[in-house]
């Protein structure tokens, strides 16, 4: 569906989501969305992004800053990835431990100087992981100026062995931003790693496929080669067209755009 820009969409990770407090996770994403949204009175897209997971990283309800899951030795080892569409800059960080990765990336992108720094920050992050509801969080938005932003931050996969890295980091996997399209990628980072959904997503746009035909093309070659429960997307394109795809039971999703605001939950491909 075509929104009305400045846009923010934001979601919380491809899932069963069982068991979980739905109402807690969506009021988080509510949050996430009006403080991230409030950036563009001042900022661009990557301020929105940046500012929007901030806010999911600190509220420990999802698999993302404080909220991350635990290593097989009972430790926490982030990822989180960042670009700016226009310039194709990108900031990413891998196995590191801060109580927001997203800003790590943010400061590596500004810094310009290398694209992925690894096991780099180590600050004292008391985690939380038991309240966590969700999973990874990743953030796509487009402003006035018409610049697109895309960034994902996650804990990763629960019990992966100290210097597993995902997809998240990883650009053209996790994450990807041109001048066409911003993707976040959610899922099982094995699997996304070998396939980059993020860039092939972008390809099929510069190839004429409209954003929601690029998403569920990926999507469902995705689901044939792999099988079910394994991914989830989200991406906006430079003509405000904002879409979702995932083969899991769930994955929260919200998005606020000029005139409005909504979170979603299932509803398989809506938004
Ligand atoms: N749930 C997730 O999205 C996990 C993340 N993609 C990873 O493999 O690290």
């Amino acid at each position: 569906m075509r929104y009305n820009k400045p846009i923010l969409l934001i979601h919380g990770g491809a899932g069963t989501w069982r068991n979980v407090d739905k109402e807690k996770s969506l009021s988080v994403m509510q949050e996430s969305l009006d403080r991230g949204y409030s950036e563009f009175r001042t900022g661009g897209s990557i301020e929105a992004v940046v500012e929007a997971i901030a806010v999911i990283e600190d509220s420990g309800v999802f698999n993302a800053g404080v909220g991350s899951v635990k290593n097989s030795e009972g430790k926490v080892e982030m990822d989180a990835g960042l670009m700016f569409g226009r310039t194709l800059s990108i900031g990413a960080v891998a196995s590191i431990r801060a109580r927001n990765p997203i800003r790590k990336a943010y400061q590596v992108l500004k810094e310009g100087r290398h694209v992925l720094m690894a096991r780099t920050y180590w600050e004292d992050v008391d985690v939380n992981e038991g309240h966590a509801q969700g999973d990874t969080v990743g953030a796509v938005a487009l402003d006035e100026q018409g610049n697109l932003s895309a960034g994902t931050s996650t804990g990763g996969i629960r019990g992966k062995l100290p210097g597993r890295v995902g997809d998240s980091p990883i650009p053209g996997a996790g994450f990807y931003a041109t001048e066409r399209v911003a993707v976040s990628c959610t899922g099982v980072g094995e699997l996304i790693l070998k396939v980059l959904p993020a860039k092939e997503i972008d390809t099929l746009r510069a190839m004429g496929y409209s954003l929601e035909d690029s998403l569920r093309a990926v999507l469902n070659k995705f689901t044939a080669t792999f099988g079910r429960d394994n991914l989830g997307m989200i991406a906006l394109d430079s003509e405000g067209n904002a879409a979702a795809s995932f083969n899991t039971e769930a994955m929260p999703r919200g998005i606020r755009w000029r005139e409005g605001k909504r979170v979603f939950f299932k509803e398989v491909d809506s938004l």
